[in-house]
Protein backbone atom coordinates (compact mmCIF):
# COMPACT_ATOMS: atom_id res chain seq x y z
CA UNK A 1 0.00 0.00 0.00
CA UNK A 2 1.17 3.37 -1.01
CA UNK A 3 0.86 7.00 0.12
CA UNK A 4 1.01 9.85 -2.28
CA UNK A 5 3.71 11.83 -0.35
CA UNK A 6 5.83 10.82 2.69
CA UNK A 7 4.91 13.50 4.82
CA UNK A 8 1.01 13.17 4.28
CA UNK A 9 -0.79 10.93 7.33
CA UNK A 10 -2.94 8.04 6.86
CA UNK A 11 -6.36 8.30 6.61
CA UNK A 12 -8.59 6.55 9.28
CA UNK A 13 -9.90 4.65 6.44
CA UNK A 14 -6.96 3.96 4.39
CA UNK A 15 -5.97 2.32 7.60
CA UNK A 16 -8.56 0.24 8.11
CA UNK A 17 -8.37 -0.73 4.56
CA UNK A 18 -5.10 -1.66 4.79
CA UNK A 19 -6.17 -4.18 8.02
CA UNK A 20 -8.36 -5.82 6.28
CA UNK A 21 -6.74 -6.71 3.73
CA UNK A 22 -3.76 -7.97 6.09
CA UNK A 23 -6.19 -9.89 8.15
CA UNK A 24 -7.48 -11.57 5.24
CA UNK A 25 -4.03 -12.67 3.88
CA UNK A 26 -3.71 -13.89 7.36
CA UNK A 27 -6.54 -15.66 7.12
CA UNK A 28 -5.70 -17.13 3.37
CA UNK A 29 -2.72 -18.17 4.74
CA UNK A 30 -3.72 -20.15 7.84
CA UNK A 31 -6.95 -22.06 5.66
CA UNK A 32 -3.87 -22.80 3.41
CA UNK A 33 -1.82 -24.02 6.35
CA UNK A 34 -4.47 -26.30 7.27
CA UNK A 35 -5.11 -27.56 3.99
CA UNK A 36 -1.06 -28.24 3.14
CA UNK A 37 0.42 -28.84 6.28
CA UNK A 38 -0.05 -31.79 8.62
CA UNK A 39 -1.46 -31.43 12.94
CA UNK A 40 1.58 -31.99 14.06
CA UNK A 41 4.27 -30.19 12.14
CA UNK A 42 1.35 -27.30 12.51
CA UNK A 43 1.73 -27.56 15.96
CA UNK A 44 5.31 -27.31 16.10
CA UNK A 45 5.55 -24.59 13.71
CA UNK A 46 2.79 -22.18 15.94
CA UNK A 47 4.84 -23.12 18.88
CA UNK A 48 8.52 -22.10 17.61
CA UNK A 49 6.27 -18.80 16.03
CA UNK A 50 5.41 -18.13 19.70
CA UNK A 51 8.40 -18.62 21.03
CA UNK A 52 10.50 -16.61 19.16
CA UNK A 53 8.09 -13.37 19.60
CA UNK A 54 7.45 -13.75 22.96
CA UNK A 55 8.78 -11.32 25.21
CA UNK A 56 12.22 -12.82 26.45
CA UNK A 57 12.57 -13.23 30.72
CA UNK A 58 15.17 -12.26 32.82
CA UNK A 59 13.80 -15.13 35.27
CA UNK A 60 15.10 -18.40 35.43
CA UNK A 61 12.85 -20.29 37.85
CA UNK A 62 13.84 -23.54 39.31
CA UNK A 63 11.47 -26.25 40.30
CA UNK A 64 11.65 -29.24 42.98
CA UNK A 65 9.95 -31.44 43.64
CA UNK A 66 9.58 -33.63 46.41
CA UNK A 67 10.66 -36.94 45.08
CA UNK A 68 12.40 -37.87 41.95
CA UNK A 69 9.83 -40.58 41.04
CA UNK A 70 11.72 -43.44 43.30
CA UNK A 71 13.91 -41.73 45.86
CA UNK A 72 12.93 -38.64 47.48
CA UNK A 73 14.65 -35.20 45.87
CA UNK A 74 17.30 -34.79 48.86
CA UNK A 75 17.62 -30.67 47.23
CA UNK A 76 13.80 -30.76 48.66
CA UNK A 77 14.65 -31.97 51.75
CA UNK A 78 17.39 -29.73 52.16
CA UNK A 79 15.68 -27.01 50.98
CA UNK A 80 12.71 -27.58 53.49
CA UNK A 81 14.60 -27.70 56.47
CA UNK A 82 16.95 -24.76 54.88
CA UNK A 83 14.05 -22.68 54.48
CA UNK A 84 12.89 -23.20 58.08
CA UNK A 85 15.70 -21.10 59.08
CA UNK A 86 15.14 -17.85 56.75
CA UNK A 87 11.46 -17.36 58.14
CA UNK A 88 10.52 -13.79 58.27
CA UNK A 89 8.00 -11.73 59.61
CA UNK A 90 6.41 -11.14 56.36
CA UNK A 91 5.86 -14.94 56.30
CA UNK A 92 1.13 -15.13 57.65
CA UNK A 93 1.48 -19.08 58.03
CA UNK A 94 3.85 -21.71 59.28
CA UNK A 95 3.12 -25.74 59.99
CA UNK A 96 5.12 -26.41 63.13
CA UNK A 97 5.46 -30.04 64.98
CA UNK A 98 7.83 -32.05 67.23
CA UNK A 99 8.04 -36.06 66.80
CA UNK A 100 9.14 -37.48 70.78
CA UNK A 101 12.79 -37.83 69.50
CA UNK A 102 13.38 -34.43 67.76
CA UNK A 103 14.88 -31.96 70.72
CA UNK A 104 13.03 -29.01 68.68
CA UNK A 105 10.17 -28.18 66.71
CA UNK A 106 10.16 -28.33 63.15
CA UNK A 107 8.99 -25.36 61.18
CA UNK A 108 7.98 -25.91 57.64
CA UNK A 109 6.29 -23.27 55.00
CA UNK A 110 2.41 -23.09 54.66
CA UNK A 111 1.73 -23.84 50.63
CA UNK A 112 2.14 -20.89 49.06
CA UNK A 113 4.14 -19.17 51.51
CA UNK A 114 6.91 -17.04 49.82
CA UNK A 115 10.45 -16.30 50.92
CA UNK A 116 13.43 -14.08 49.61
CA UNK A 117 16.99 -15.27 49.93
CA UNK A 118 20.22 -13.11 49.72
CA UNK A 119 23.40 -14.99 48.62
CA UNK A 120 26.54 -13.31 47.38
CA UNK A 121 24.86 -10.19 47.36
CA UNK A 122 22.18 -11.51 44.55
CA UNK A 123 18.44 -12.15 45.79
CA UNK A 124 16.41 -15.59 45.30
CA UNK A 125 12.78 -15.58 45.38
CA UNK A 126 11.43 -18.90 46.94
CA UNK A 127 7.50 -20.11 46.61
CA UNK A 128 6.24 -23.60 48.02
CA UNK A 129 3.85 -25.19 45.97
CA UNK A 130 1.19 -28.06 46.87
CA UNK A 131 -0.75 -28.78 44.20
CA UNK A 132 -3.82 -31.22 44.36
CA UNK A 133 -3.79 -33.74 41.78
CA UNK A 134 -6.37 -36.10 40.69
CA UNK A 135 -5.72 -40.02 39.37
CA UNK A 136 -7.89 -42.36 38.12
CA UNK A 137 -6.49 -45.91 39.88
CA UNK A 138 -4.23 -47.72 37.48
CA UNK A 139 -6.33 -51.00 37.70
CA UNK A 140 -9.45 -49.40 37.24
CA UNK A 141 -8.56 -48.05 33.64
CA UNK A 142 -10.27 -50.85 31.93
CA UNK A 143 -13.43 -50.51 34.08
CA UNK A 144 -14.43 -47.23 33.61
CA UNK A 145 -17.72 -47.58 35.61
CA UNK A 146 -15.86 -48.12 39.09
CA UNK A 147 -13.04 -45.70 38.01
CA UNK A 148 -11.83 -44.57 41.17
CA UNK A 149 -10.21 -41.27 41.41
CA UNK A 150 -7.07 -40.80 43.76
CA UNK A 151 -6.42 -37.47 44.61
CA UNK A 152 -3.02 -36.99 45.61
CA UNK A 153 -1.04 -33.74 46.36
CA UNK A 154 2.22 -33.01 44.89
CA UNK A 155 5.00 -30.59 46.56
CA UNK A 156 7.31 -28.47 45.44
CA UNK A 157 9.40 -25.49 45.79
CA UNK A 158 9.82 -22.56 42.60
CA UNK A 159 13.18 -21.03 42.92
CA UNK A 160 13.49 -17.66 41.08
CA UNK A 161 16.81 -15.38 40.34
CA UNK A 162 18.10 -13.36 37.48
CA UNK A 163 19.27 -15.85 34.79
CA UNK A 164 22.87 -14.96 35.07
CA UNK A 165 23.16 -16.47 38.34
CA UNK A 166 22.46 -19.47 36.99
CA UNK A 167 26.21 -21.29 37.64
CA UNK A 168 26.20 -20.09 41.13
CA UNK A 169 23.03 -21.24 41.76
CA UNK A 170 23.97 -24.63 40.77
CA UNK A 171 27.10 -24.96 41.71
CA UNK A 172 27.12 -23.07 44.72
CA UNK A 173 24.33 -21.80 46.50
CA UNK A 174 22.15 -25.14 46.07
CA UNK A 175 25.53 -27.31 47.12
CA UNK A 176 25.72 -24.61 50.50
CA UNK A 177 22.35 -25.43 51.08
CA UNK A 178 22.76 -29.30 51.09
CA UNK A 179 25.67 -29.06 53.07
CA UNK A 180 23.66 -26.55 55.72
CA UNK A 181 20.83 -28.87 55.86
CA UNK A 182 23.37 -31.65 56.57
CA UNK A 183 24.90 -30.00 59.32
CA UNK A 184 21.48 -29.21 60.75
CA UNK A 185 20.50 -32.69 60.26
CA UNK A 186 23.81 -33.43 62.74
CA UNK A 187 22.61 -31.25 64.97
CA UNK A 188 19.20 -32.59 65.80
CA UNK A 189 20.47 -36.08 65.65
CA UNK A 190 20.31 -38.28 69.30
CA UNK A 191 23.55 -39.61 69.68
CA UNK A 192 23.34 -43.13 71.14
CA UNK A 193 25.46 -45.03 73.46
CA UNK A 194 25.48 -48.73 73.24
CA UNK A 195 26.71 -50.93 75.55
CA UNK A 196 26.64 -54.56 75.76
CA UNK A 197 23.58 -56.42 77.41
CA UNK A 198 24.63 -59.57 78.96
CA UNK A 199 21.04 -60.80 80.15
CA UNK A 200 22.00 -62.81 76.78
CA UNK A 201 24.79 -64.28 77.97
CA UNK A 202 23.57 -67.76 76.73
CA UNK A 203 22.22 -66.89 72.96
CA UNK A 204 24.99 -64.38 72.77
CA UNK A 205 25.71 -60.84 73.59
CA UNK A 206 23.89 -57.81 71.95
CA UNK A 207 23.77 -54.41 72.12
CA UNK A 208 21.63 -52.33 74.15
CA UNK A 209 21.28 -48.75 73.45
CA UNK A 210 20.18 -45.62 75.47
CA UNK A 211 20.59 -41.93 74.51
CA UNK A 212 24.13 -40.12 75.00
CA UNK A 213 23.15 -37.56 77.04
CA UNK A 214 27.03 -36.82 77.85
CA UNK A 215 27.49 -32.38 78.13
CA UNK A 216 31.24 -32.84 77.68
CA UNK A 217 33.01 -30.60 74.42
CA UNK A 218 35.74 -29.97 73.29
CA UNK A 219 34.57 -26.20 75.22
CA UNK A 220 33.98 -27.96 78.32
CA UNK A 221 37.44 -29.76 78.34
CA UNK A 222 39.89 -28.79 80.42
CA UNK A 223 43.15 -29.34 78.34
CA UNK A 224 46.12 -27.95 76.75
CA UNK A 225 44.87 -25.92 73.80
CA UNK A 226 47.69 -26.58 71.31
CA UNK A 227 46.47 -30.49 71.87
CA UNK A 228 42.99 -29.81 71.63
CA UNK A 229 43.37 -28.12 68.01
CA UNK A 230 45.35 -31.28 66.94
CA UNK A 231 42.82 -33.50 68.04
CA UNK A 232 39.97 -31.31 66.17
CA UNK A 233 42.11 -30.72 63.58
CA UNK A 234 43.15 -34.70 63.18
CA UNK A 235 39.43 -35.10 63.51
CA UNK A 236 38.36 -32.67 60.62
CA UNK A 237 41.15 -34.57 58.01
CA UNK A 238 39.73 -37.74 59.41
CA UNK A 239 35.67 -37.16 58.29
CA UNK A 240 36.85 -35.19 55.30
CA UNK A 241 38.99 -37.73 53.37
CA UNK A 242 37.00 -40.43 52.60
CA UNK A 243 38.50 -40.18 48.87
CA UNK A 244 42.09 -40.60 50.43
CA UNK A 245 41.21 -43.29 52.63
CA UNK A 246 39.58 -45.15 49.75
CA UNK A 247 42.79 -44.37 47.23
CA UNK A 248 45.33 -45.71 49.30
CA UNK A 249 43.08 -48.75 49.76
CA UNK A 250 42.87 -48.31 53.20
CA UNK A 251 40.11 -48.95 55.89
CA UNK A 252 38.15 -45.66 56.44
CA UNK A 253 38.89 -45.45 60.25
CA UNK A 254 41.09 -44.02 62.98
CA UNK A 255 42.48 -44.95 65.92
CA UNK A 256 43.16 -43.39 69.29
CA UNK A 257 45.10 -44.25 72.66
CA UNK A 258 44.30 -42.37 75.72
CA UNK A 259 46.51 -42.59 78.39
CA UNK A 260 46.69 -41.03 82.04
CA UNK A 261 45.24 -41.33 85.35
CA UNK A 262 42.19 -41.61 86.27
CA UNK A 263 40.08 -38.45 86.66
CA UNK A 264 42.22 -36.33 83.77
CA UNK A 265 39.30 -36.62 81.24
CA UNK A 266 39.96 -39.50 79.05
CA UNK A 267 35.99 -39.87 79.14
CA UNK A 268 35.16 -37.07 78.61
CA UNK A 269 37.18 -36.68 75.69
CA UNK A 270 35.80 -39.43 73.98
CA UNK A 271 32.20 -37.57 74.83
CA UNK A 272 33.13 -34.67 72.91
CA UNK A 273 34.44 -36.81 70.25
CA UNK A 274 30.98 -37.78 69.66
CA UNK A 275 29.16 -34.72 70.61
CA UNK A 276 31.57 -33.09 68.22
CA UNK A 277 31.60 -35.63 65.56
CA UNK A 278 27.80 -36.63 65.92
CA UNK A 279 28.76 -40.69 65.93
CA UNK A 280 27.51 -42.88 67.89
CA UNK A 281 29.18 -44.79 71.02
CA UNK A 282 30.15 -48.21 71.15
CA UNK A 283 31.08 -49.31 73.94
CA UNK A 284 32.97 -52.82 74.22
CA UNK A 285 33.45 -54.20 77.58
CA UNK A 286 36.16 -57.25 76.75
CA UNK A 287 34.99 -58.32 79.99
CA UNK A 288 31.57 -59.45 78.83
CA UNK A 289 32.50 -61.51 75.57
CA UNK A 290 33.18 -65.11 76.01
CA UNK A 291 33.56 -66.06 72.32
CA UNK A 292 35.06 -64.82 69.19
CA UNK A 293 31.78 -65.34 67.47
CA UNK A 294 30.11 -62.87 69.73
CA UNK A 295 32.75 -60.32 69.26
CA UNK A 296 32.61 -60.84 65.62
CA UNK A 297 28.60 -60.44 65.70
CA UNK A 298 28.81 -57.28 67.84
CA UNK A 299 31.07 -56.06 65.61
CA UNK A 300 29.41 -56.44 62.44
CA UNK A 301 26.64 -54.74 64.19
CA UNK A 302 28.13 -51.39 64.97
CA UNK A 303 26.86 -48.75 62.73
CA UNK A 304 29.18 -46.24 60.21
CA UNK A 305 30.18 -43.03 61.81
CA UNK A 306 31.01 -44.54 65.31
CA UNK A 307 33.14 -44.79 67.85
CA UNK A 308 34.22 -48.09 69.19
CA UNK A 309 35.70 -47.75 72.72
CA UNK A 310 37.31 -50.13 74.28
CA UNK A 311 37.94 -48.80 78.05
CA UNK A 312 40.76 -49.74 80.77
CA UNK A 313 42.77 -51.71 78.09
CA UNK A 314 45.44 -52.90 80.71
CA UNK A 315 42.65 -54.86 82.49
CA UNK A 316 41.27 -56.46 79.50
CA UNK A 317 44.77 -57.78 78.11
CA UNK A 318 44.55 -60.12 81.27
CA UNK A 319 41.86 -61.40 80.16
CA UNK A 320 42.64 -65.29 78.89
CA UNK A 321 43.64 -65.59 82.97
CA UNK A 322 40.61 -64.65 84.07
CA UNK A 323 38.47 -66.54 81.48
CA UNK A 324 40.47 -69.76 82.39
CA UNK A 325 40.33 -69.34 86.13
CA UNK A 326 36.72 -69.29 85.64
CA UNK A 327 36.53 -72.62 84.13
CA UNK A 328 36.28 -71.59 80.31
CA UNK A 329 38.10 -73.92 77.66
CA UNK A 330 41.30 -72.45 76.76
CA UNK A 331 40.08 -72.50 72.80
CA UNK A 332 37.59 -70.05 73.91
CA UNK A 333 40.35 -67.62 74.66
CA UNK A 334 41.62 -66.30 71.58
CA UNK A 335 41.59 -62.86 72.39
CA UNK A 336 44.87 -60.21 72.70
CA UNK A 337 44.70 -57.07 71.68
CA UNK A 338 46.61 -56.67 68.45
CA UNK A 339 44.86 -59.57 67.46
CA UNK A 340 41.79 -58.07 68.02
CA UNK A 341 42.67 -54.94 66.09
CA UNK A 342 44.19 -56.97 63.09
CA UNK A 343 40.34 -58.47 63.20
CA UNK A 344 38.64 -55.01 63.20
CA UNK A 345 41.14 -54.11 60.62
CA UNK A 346 39.96 -56.74 58.22
CA UNK A 347 36.32 -56.67 59.09
CA UNK A 348 36.17 -52.84 58.88
CA UNK A 349 38.38 -52.49 55.79
CA UNK A 350 35.24 -54.78 53.88
CA UNK A 351 32.46 -53.01 55.38
CA UNK A 352 32.80 -50.21 57.55
CA UNK A 353 32.81 -46.39 57.21
CA UNK A 354 34.14 -43.30 58.86
CA UNK A 355 34.84 -45.60 61.68
CA UNK A 356 37.02 -44.20 65.17
CA UNK A 357 38.39 -46.75 67.70
CA UNK A 358 39.59 -45.60 70.88
CA UNK A 359 41.96 -47.34 73.39
CA UNK A 360 42.39 -45.87 76.80
CA UNK A 361 44.08 -46.77 79.33
CA UNK A 362 45.51 -45.75 83.07
CA UNK A 363 49.27 -47.80 82.46
CA UNK A 364 50.59 -47.52 78.99
CA UNK A 365 53.51 -48.75 80.19
CA UNK A 366 52.19 -51.94 80.98
CA UNK A 367 50.35 -52.62 77.35
CA UNK A 368 51.38 -55.10 75.18
CA UNK A 369 54.19 -53.59 72.69
CA UNK A 370 52.50 -54.66 69.73
CA UNK A 371 49.72 -52.46 70.78
CA UNK A 372 51.82 -49.34 70.76
CA UNK A 373 54.21 -50.01 68.25
CA UNK A 374 54.37 -47.05 65.40
CA UNK A 375 50.98 -47.73 63.05
CA UNK A 376 48.99 -49.09 65.44
CA UNK A 377 46.99 -46.56 66.97
CA UNK A 378 46.97 -43.25 64.82
CA UNK A 379 47.74 -40.54 67.70
CA UNK A 380 48.71 -41.51 71.42
CA UNK A 381 47.10 -38.97 73.23
CA UNK A 382 48.43 -38.28 77.38
CA UNK A 383 46.02 -36.98 79.31
CA UNK A 384 47.29 -35.29 81.91
CA UNK A 385 46.82 -33.40 84.99
CA UNK A 386 45.61 -29.89 85.25
CA UNK A 387 47.43 -27.07 83.83
CA UNK A 388 47.05 -23.36 83.93
CA UNK A 389 45.06 -23.31 80.60
CA UNK A 390 43.03 -26.24 82.33
CA UNK A 391 41.94 -24.69 85.41
CA UNK A 392 40.96 -21.88 83.71
CA UNK A 393 38.42 -23.00 81.08
CA UNK A 394 36.96 -24.91 84.39
CA UNK A 395 36.49 -21.85 85.92
CA UNK A 396 35.32 -20.09 83.45
CA UNK A 397 32.83 -23.35 83.35
CA UNK A 398 31.86 -23.65 86.91
CA UNK A 399 31.93 -19.82 87.82
CA UNK A 400 32.07 -18.43 85.48
CA UNK A 401 35.43 -15.82 86.01
CA UNK A 402 38.39 -15.30 84.54
CA UNK A 403 41.84 -13.93 85.14
CA UNK A 404 40.39 -10.69 84.56
CA UNK A 405 38.31 -10.46 86.69
CA UNK A 406 40.02 -12.30 89.68
CA UNK A 407 43.16 -11.54 91.35
CA UNK A 408 43.79 -14.92 92.57
CA UNK A 409 44.49 -16.59 88.76
CA UNK A 410 48.08 -15.52 89.46
CA UNK A 411 48.49 -17.11 92.73
CA UNK A 412 46.83 -19.75 91.19
CA UNK A 413 49.22 -19.75 88.14
CA UNK A 414 52.07 -20.02 90.35
CA UNK A 415 50.65 -23.17 92.36
CA UNK A 416 48.84 -25.38 89.78
CA UNK A 417 51.76 -25.71 87.29
CA UNK A 418 54.25 -27.86 90.22
CA UNK A 419 51.40 -30.02 91.71
CA UNK A 420 49.76 -33.19 90.67
CA UNK A 421 45.85 -32.23 90.86
CA UNK A 422 43.53 -33.95 88.05
CA UNK A 423 40.86 -31.81 86.20
CA UNK A 424 38.23 -33.83 88.00
CA UNK A 425 39.27 -32.80 91.39
CA UNK A 426 39.63 -29.36 90.41
CA UNK A 427 36.09 -29.66 88.76
CA UNK A 428 35.26 -31.05 92.37
CA UNK A 429 36.77 -28.12 94.25
CA UNK A 430 35.46 -25.42 91.87
CA UNK A 431 31.69 -27.30 93.00
CA UNK A 432 31.80 -26.68 96.30
CA UNK A 433 30.30 -22.73 96.30
CA UNK A 434 28.91 -20.41 94.53
CA UNK A 435 30.69 -17.61 95.47
CA UNK A 436 33.88 -17.81 93.57
CA UNK A 437 35.84 -15.91 95.68
CA UNK A 438 35.41 -17.88 98.79
CA UNK A 439 35.94 -20.79 96.46
CA UNK A 440 39.17 -19.85 94.26
CA UNK A 441 40.34 -19.21 97.93
CA UNK A 442 39.67 -22.67 99.29
CA UNK A 443 41.43 -23.61 96.27
CA UNK A 444 44.24 -21.41 96.77
CA UNK A 445 44.46 -23.68 100.31
CA UNK A 446 44.25 -26.63 98.87
CA UNK A 447 47.05 -25.81 96.12
CA UNK A 448 49.63 -24.80 98.92
CA UNK A 449 49.09 -27.71 101.22
CA UNK A 450 49.57 -30.35 97.76
CA UNK A 451 53.11 -28.49 97.10
CA UNK A 452 53.88 -28.97 100.45
CA UNK A 453 53.32 -32.51 100.33
CA UNK A 454 54.18 -32.57 96.72
CA UNK A 455 57.39 -31.10 97.68
CA UNK A 456 58.81 -33.71 100.14
CA UNK A 457 57.51 -36.53 97.84
CA UNK A 458 59.67 -35.38 94.88
CA UNK A 459 62.58 -34.49 96.94
CA UNK A 460 62.10 -37.70 98.66
CA UNK A 461 62.46 -39.27 95.09
CA UNK A 462 65.17 -37.49 94.08
CA UNK A 463 67.84 -38.26 96.80
CA UNK A 464 66.47 -41.95 96.11
CA UNK A 465 67.74 -41.44 92.54
CA UNK A 466 70.92 -39.74 93.62
CA UNK A 467 71.80 -42.66 96.24
CA UNK A 468 70.95 -45.13 93.00
CA UNK A 469 72.83 -43.67 90.94
CA UNK A 470 75.96 -42.99 93.60
CA UNK A 471 75.92 -46.83 93.91
CA UNK A 472 76.31 -47.52 90.59
CA UNK A 473 79.28 -45.31 90.34
CA UNK A 474 80.51 -46.96 93.57
CA UNK A 475 80.70 -43.63 94.96
CA UNK A 476 79.89 -42.82 98.59
CA UNK A 477 76.63 -41.00 98.19
CA UNK A 478 77.32 -39.17 101.86
CA UNK A 479 80.43 -38.09 100.65
CA UNK A 480 78.83 -36.41 97.78
CA UNK A 481 75.86 -34.85 99.50
CA UNK A 482 78.11 -33.74 102.09
CA UNK A 483 80.36 -31.88 99.80
CA UNK A 484 77.28 -30.36 97.16
CA UNK A 485 74.80 -27.87 97.95
CA UNK A 486 71.76 -29.54 99.48
CA UNK A 487 69.67 -25.85 99.77
CA UNK A 488 69.56 -26.07 96.06
CA UNK A 489 67.41 -28.73 95.44
CA UNK A 490 64.88 -27.28 98.54
CA UNK A 491 61.63 -26.22 97.01
CA UNK A 492 62.52 -26.72 93.48
CA UNK A 493 60.33 -28.44 91.71
CA UNK A 494 60.47 -30.04 87.61
CA UNK A 495 58.03 -28.49 85.49
CA UNK A 496 56.23 -31.94 84.24
CA UNK A 497 55.11 -31.88 80.83
CA UNK A 498 51.43 -32.09 80.22
CA UNK A 499 49.46 -33.66 77.35
CA UNK A 500 51.96 -35.74 74.70
CA UNK A 501 50.27 -36.28 71.48
CA UNK A 502 52.44 -38.63 69.83
CA UNK A 503 51.11 -39.61 65.93
CA UNK A 504 52.13 -42.74 64.96
CA UNK A 505 51.96 -43.39 61.14
CA UNK A 506 48.24 -43.67 59.84
CA UNK A 507 46.79 -47.18 59.87
N1 LIG B 1 39.93 -32.68 81.26
C1 LIG B 1 38.76 -32.49 81.84
N2 LIG B 1 37.99 -31.44 81.52
C2 LIG B 1 36.82 -31.21 82.11
N3 LIG B 1 36.31 -32.00 83.07
C3 LIG B 1 37.04 -33.07 83.45
C4 LIG B 1 38.28 -33.36 82.84
N4 LIG B 1 38.77 -34.47 83.41
C5 LIG B 1 37.88 -34.86 84.30
N5 LIG B 1 36.83 -34.04 84.35
C6 LIG B 1 35.66 -34.15 85.24
O1 LIG B 1 35.85 -35.30 86.04
C7 LIG B 1 34.89 -36.31 85.79
C8 LIG B 1 35.60 -37.64 85.59
O2 LIG B 1 36.40 -37.57 84.42
P1 LIG B 1 36.55 -38.77 83.36
O3 LIG B 1 35.57 -39.83 83.67
O4 LIG B 1 36.50 -38.19 82.01
O5 LIG B 1 37.99 -39.25 83.71
P2 LIG B 1 38.78 -40.51 83.16
O6 LIG B 1 40.11 -40.02 82.75
O7 LIG B 1 37.97 -41.20 82.15
O8 LIG B 1 38.91 -41.38 84.45
P3 LIG B 1 39.10 -43.00 84.56
O9 LIG B 1 40.49 -43.31 84.16
O10 LIG B 1 38.81 -43.27 85.97
O11 LIG B 1 38.09 -43.60 83.63
C9 LIG B 1 34.17 -35.87 84.54
O12 LIG B 1 32.82 -36.17 84.59
C10 LIG B 1 34.39 -34.38 84.49
O13 LIG B 1 33.37 -33.74 85.21
MG1 LIG C 1 37.06 -43.11 82.07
Amino acid sequence: MMFSSPREMPSPSSIFSAYASMTASIMLLRSMAHELIPQPIRGYLFNTFRYLIKPRSPTLTLIIEESTGITRNQVYDAAESYLSTRVTPENERLKISKVPKEKKLTIRLEKGEKLTDTYNGFTLKWRFICAETEKNSANDIHNSNNSISVRSEKRYFELSFHKKYKEIVLDSYLPFILDKAKEMKDEERVLKMHTLNTAYCYSGVKWDSINLEHPSTFETLAMEPEMKNAIIEDLNMFVKRKDFYKKVGRAWKRGYLLYGPPGTGKSSLIAAMANYLKFDIFDLQLGNIVRDSDLRKLLLATANRSILVIEDIDCSVDLPERRHGEGRKQTDIQLTLSGLLNFIDGLWSSCGDERIIIFTTNHKERLDPALLRPGRMDMHIHMSYCSYEGFKILASNYLEISHDNNPLFGEIEGLIEDIQITPAQVAEELMKSEDADATLEGFVKLLKRKKMEGDVCENNNKRENQEKQCKKRKVSCKQKRGGGNSKSNVGVTQRRTRGIIKRGSSL
